[in-house]
């Protein structure tokens, strides 16, 4: 059946785990389909595993145009979530509507926009207008040059407060979805307890109502360092299929991840 914003919600209802990986082109986002993962992100961890980059910044909306429109004909009944990229939203929300506009055309169902709080008005605009957004909290990496590397978020109980802030004026503005990166496992899971509307966590823990990975990293093919988040699903698996499915066999019965995986 085809997923929808509808299934998300129903699956934290009922306390089953949402799994998603990221997806750039259409031969992986059949695998993945059929490995019967909920959600395909196309990211723009594009600009690093399949470009080279140090960071995500040097991605375009054409690029990111150009992989869902890849993706969303290999997946059948994935949702297929775009990653709005650096500078192509951050301007005002008439920006972030014409950039997430372009990516729905191109095949999205959902977009996903990297920020907390000073967001939200973002979020609204593009709610209003028909368009889910998946609002990305914690470690953002498009602020990675303020952040002064990819660190661990919330840590401080200021930082923690200003986290729990950041979910609940995301999820008033109208985000049909939470997503935390490098959030302590603890703080992660009071969030999802107060958080109406499913989230997915990297690197936070257990107790979101889902897990994403990059798929480069779960496979064990990115050369670059190894986060503490990453576990690779290739090295127990016979085949690229095979490591999908034990990716989402690992999140449905929550042994993905572990305490050695989360902060
Ligand atoms: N291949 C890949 N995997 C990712 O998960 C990913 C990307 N690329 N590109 C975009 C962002 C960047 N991300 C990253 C990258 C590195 C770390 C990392 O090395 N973290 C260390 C330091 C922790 C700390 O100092 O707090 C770790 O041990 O996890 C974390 C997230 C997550 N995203
Ligand atoms: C790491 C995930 C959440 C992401 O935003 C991406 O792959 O671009
Ligand atoms: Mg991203």
């Amino acid at each position: 059946m085809k997923v929808t914003v509808s299934t998300l919600y129903k699956l934290k209802q009922d306390n089953q785990k949402i799994s998603m990986l990221t997806c750039y082109d259409s031969s992986f986002a059949a695998l993945m389909d059929q490995a019967g993962v909920e959600i395909l992100l196309v990211g723009d961890s594009a600009g690093m595993v399949l470009q080279g980059n140090g960071s995500t910044l040097p991605v375009t909306l054409e690029e990111m145009a150009y992989h869902v429109r890849c993706v969303a004909r290999g997946a059948k009944q994935a949702l297929v979530l775009g990653d709005l990229p650096f500078g192509a939203y951050q301007a005002s929300p008439a920006q972030a509507f014409e950039a997430a506009a372009k990516l729905m055309q191109a095949g999205a169902e959902m977009v996903k926009l990297e920020g907390g709080e000073y967001m939200a008005e973002t979020v609204r605009f593009l709610t209003q207008r028909g368009i889910p957004v998946c609002a990305h909290i914690g470690l953002t990496p498009q602020a990675v040059h303020l952040f002064g590397g990819f660190k661990v978020q919330g840590k401080t109980e200021a930082q923690a407060q200003q986290l729990r802030r950041d979910a609940e004026a995301l999820e008033g503005a109208g985000a049909v979805m939470v997503l935390m990166e490098m959030v302590p496992a603890p703080l992660a899971r009071e969030i999802t307890a107060n958080c109406k509307v499913p989230t997915i966590g990297i690197g936070a823990g257990v107790d979101c109502d889902g897990q994403v990975l990059v798929m480069h990293d779960m496979l064990g093919v990115y050369p670059g360092k190894k986060a503490r988040f990453v576990k690779d699903f290739m090295a127990d698996a016979p085949t690229i299929q095979g490591a999908f499915e034990a990716y989402v066999r690992a999140v449905k019965d929550q042994t993905f991840p572990a305490s050695e995986h989360s902060f």
